[in-house]
């Protein structure tokens, strides 16, 4: 049975894309069909983060619109094998409706295991109603305070809403942490979100420099370690989760 799972965030720039694909390229390296569909309207940069820049012919705008099929409008990503990706279209102004992207996500559902769903940040209409509609909800705070009360704010609209599935991924995780008054551990950030955690990710720079290349985290980062263990704990094994940063 494959699961579509939607990244989210409250704040803007939380990690949100890069999660998406360094995610989406560690559950496809571990044998998962996995599909990356961005819903980042007018700023799509998927393409760069998966080394497809000017290789994509087709994206959801073509679908949303009628002029190509939904399989067809998928761009198998070169890094993995089982990694593919729908690009969002460059046009910001393409009108976006929840049931065309169930219906999408409802057909793609035959080919791929992993169907990640990379959405802009905030509270816009239809994306809430893709992201609470999900099987999986990863809410992404950084430790900053403001970025974890939006993340707060965020997930009690998708619990009013009916749905229990959700995950905490803390990115950019690092000892600056420690500085922030009421917010100077984990544990802090998790009993305020109020989410189960599934993982930290550390402020790493191999994971912009890997994004920016379009290429693998080089698997020696903490990234790459992250990333692994986020994926198979996402799978269902049980992973402890270990700190580092
Ligand atoms: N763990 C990390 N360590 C270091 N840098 C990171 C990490 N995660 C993301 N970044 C960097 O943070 C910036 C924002 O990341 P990204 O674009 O993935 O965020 P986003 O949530 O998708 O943004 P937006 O809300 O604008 O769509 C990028 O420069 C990215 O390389």
């Amino acid at each position: 049975m494959s699961k579509i799972i939607a990244v989210t965030s409250g704040k803007g720039g939380t990690g949100k894309s890069s999660i998406s694909a360094c995610l989406g390229y560690a559950l496809a390296k571990q044998g998962n069909r996995t599909l990356i569909i961005e819903l980042d309207f007018g700023l799509r940069c998927m393409d760069i983060m998966l080394g497809m820049q000017g290789n994509i012919t087709y994206d959801l705008g073509d679908v949303l619109e009628g002029t190509c099929d939904v399989y067809k409008a998928t761009t198998t990503v070169k890094l993995a094998n089982n990694l593919s990706v729908l690009c969002a279209p460059s046009d910001p102004f393409v009108q976006l409706k929840a049931e065309d992207i169930e219906r999408i996500t409802s057909e793609m559902r035959k080919y791929f295991d992993y169907i990640l769903i990379d959405t802009s940040a905030g509270i816009n209409g239809s994306v809430f109603d893709i992201v609470t509609n999900s099987d999986l909800i990863l809410i992404v705070t950084t430790p900053d305070p403001v970025c974890v009360r939006d993340a707060q704010m965020m997930s009690d609209e998708f619990y009013k809403r009916g749905n229990q599935k959700q995950r905490l991924i803390i990115n950019k995780a690092s000892k600056r942490i420690f500085e922030f008054e009421d917010m100077d551990d984990l544990d802090a950030i998790i009993d305020t979100v109020g989410v189960q955690l599934l993982g930290v990710i550390p402020e790493d720079s191999a994971i912009p420099l890997a994004t920016g290349k379009g290429a693998p985290l080089s698997s020696s980062s903490m990234g790459f370690v992250a990333f692994s263990a986020i994926s198979r704990r996402i799978k269902g094994e049980h992973i402890p989760i270990q700190i580092k940063m």
